[in-house]
């Protein structure tokens, strides 16, 4: 069992103090992080920007519990990390944490829908349940009519929204994203943003790494990291009309065909594919019951 917090953090979620995180010894000495304080808020949609080497996937590592941070305290919910045992951090990282990463990290030989079920496979969910639930979070993504398809028959935008169904299928309350975009085009990238900002309207907590301002804009708040320390934090009130702009982002969604064909020599749609995009959202889903689920992404063995 997960301790229970023993102090009050109202609803910050993740809070850093002083956190810091050094790599190395003597000469080769690496201050990763260098103090770094942070409240996350429940809800919060953050985006972290700096240059290459500042920090910031030394901070998701941490955020995610991938990492354990050299000095400081770092607490989920209020809950000291350091005082978890292994079987408990990947509780905390199984149950709460949903990951993206910018390579989509899909296992090649598996179609988008096995993908999908791959978390609840570890989870020990049952075979109907996982079939419904990934078919489910498919749909959430625009991508129901791709679910037999492998990865390599799927667009870039199309396989980072997989990754975001997989992400997703265990109803996390929050997404670690280190550079979702990275790869995509200004359209697939639109796109992938208007499924965070669904995810944000409907109430998950957001980090989310970029280097692109117009990514970063699109988060409640910006937080740079220089040099392993935060030297900017500011709001960018995007979160005023996000609710508007997913009103609108579905409404666009339901009257485009479903699969237009792939740019990048994906596949064919398949027979009898031009409907129009299902609406189903995340909005006010609610988290269902699950038993230990791993969202870490797993390497394809030989
Ligand atoms: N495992 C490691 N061992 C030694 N040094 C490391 C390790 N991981 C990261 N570093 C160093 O820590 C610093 C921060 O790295 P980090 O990967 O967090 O930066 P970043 O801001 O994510 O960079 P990028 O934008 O290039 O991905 C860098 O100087 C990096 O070389």
């Amino acid at each position: 069992m997960v301790p229970v917090a023993t102090d009050q953090t109202g609803d910050v979620v993740l809070r850093l103090e002083q956190v810091e995180q050094v790599y190395g010894t003597g000469e080769s000495v690496v201050h990763a992080l260098k103090g770094v304080s942070l409240d996350v808020h429940r809800g919060e949609y953050i985006a972290i920007m700096g240059p290459s080497g500042s920090g910031k996937s030394t901070i998701m590592n941490v955020l995610g519990c991938l990492d354990v941070a050299s000095g400081g305290v770092y607490r989920i919910d209020g809950v000291d990390v350091a005082d978890l045992a292994e079987n408990e951090l990947a509780h905390v990282r199984n149950r709460k944490i949903g990951f993206v990463f910018q390579a989509f990290n899909l296992i090649p030989k598996m179609t988008a829908q096995a993908n999908v079920e791959l978390p609840l496979v570890y989870g020990g969910v049952g075979r109907a349940e996982r079939h419904e639930r990934a078919a489910r979070a498919l749909e959430r993504v625009g991508l129901a009519q791709r679910a037999d398809h492998i990865p390599q028959q799927l667009s870039g935008g199309q396989q980072q929204r997989v990754a975001l169904a997989r992400a997703v299928v265990t109803e996390p309350a929050i997404i670690l994203a280190d550079e979702p975009t990275g790869n995509l085009d200004s359209v697939a990238t639109n796109d992938v943003l208007d499924l965070f900002d669904e995810l944000a309207v409907g109430g998950r907590t957001i980090v989310m790494i970029t280097h692109e301002d117009d990514v970063a804009e699109r988060a409640d708040r910006v937080l740079v990291l220089c040099d392993g320390r935060i030297v900017a934090d500011r709001a960018t009130g995007a979160d005023m009309h996000r609710a508007d702009r997913v009103r609108a982002a579905q409404a666009a969604r339901a009257a485009t065909p479903v699969d237009q064909p792939v740019a990048d020599g994906g596949a064919q749609p398949p027979h009898g594919a031009h409907a129009a995009r299902p609406q189903t959202t995340w909005l006010q889903t609610t988290p269902m019951p699950i038993t230990a689920v791993s969202t870490v992404p797993v390497q394809e063995t030989a």
